[in-house]
């Protein structure tokens, strides 16, 4: 579903997320942890094309504007006056455009998405009233409609509570029972053991990748409290010889 060779991401040349290589299985359920600043969301924007590399590539199995993708909350603009029902409705916008009346069938998907994340009795209030966790679940609803094959979800268990954080966990399990391909920037490690089976954890650079039991080890751990992570503003540009 993804490949990444010798991939070298940053910004104004400086890189934060040095010759990544290796390649994502289609149906993987894939955390991506690390520290603050270790290059986790650079990598989701690589992913996604927001972002150029300054060297090597990122392979897609899916064009770009068909990946879904679930910014950090801070990220979402609330003020903007719009329904719980018209944002979920949102990620059918690739079958009806983003403006007009939806047939019957499609607003009959719109409220078994709500209904799956428990948000039907919400469906009229704005975005504005909802809580941080309805919110998320929400976003996920409108996730679930784009229906895509590569889902990329930064940090979307911030900040929310636990229960709200267990029913969208056991969403992401369903979808890659599905067959879809889910990685999800993390920072609650507990939470990375209990559902993820593969992580990829990141300082600057992989430290490791695989299932999740060996990369999370004491001695990974560790090694990643030792190293900097973010960028150094004085770094000439990377001219590490690739592996
Ligand atoms: N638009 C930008 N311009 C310049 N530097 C940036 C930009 N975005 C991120 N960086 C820097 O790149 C480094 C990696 O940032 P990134 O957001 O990928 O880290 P992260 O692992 O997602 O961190 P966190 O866990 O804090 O969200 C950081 O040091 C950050 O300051």
């Amino acid at each position: 579903m993804l490949r990444f060779d010798n991939l070298t991401l940053g910004y104004d040349r400086h890189p934060a997320l040095h010759h990544l290589h290796g390649h994502v299985a289609p149906g993987s359920l894939l955390a991506v942890v690390g520290p603050n600043g270790g290059g986790k969301s650079t990598l989701l924007k690589g992913i996604l094309g927001q972002l150029k590399p300054l060297t090597g590539k990122v392979v897609c199995g899916v064009p770009r504007q068909a990946i879904g993708y679930l910014p950090q909350q801070s990220r979402i603009d609330r003020s903007f006056p719009i329904s719980v029902q018209e944002t979920v409705a949102m990620g059918l916008w690739r079958h009806c455009g983003l403006f007009g009346r939806l047939p019957r069938a499609q607003r009959l998907r719109v409220a078994a998405a709500l209904e799956r994340v428990g948000l039907e009795r919400l469906a009229g209030a704005n975005l504005d009233a909802l809580s941080g966790g309805q919110l998320q679940r929400a976003l996920f609803a409108r996730l679930w409609l784009q229906e895509s094959q590569l889902m990329l979800l930064d940090e979307p268990f911030s900040a929310i509570d636990n229960q709200t954080a267990e029913d969208l966990l056991d969403l992401l399990e369903e979808w890659q029972a599905q067959g879809k391909t889910v990685l999800a920037v993390l920072h609650d490690l507990e939470q990375v053991r209990h559902h993820f089976p593969e992580a990829l954890l990141l300082a600057r650079e992989c430290i490791a990748w695989g299932p999740t039991q060996t990369v999370l080890s004491a001695d990974n751990l560790n090694r990643v409290r030792t190293l900097h992570a973010g960028p150094d503003p004085e770094a000439a540009f990377c001219s590490r010889t690739p592996e």
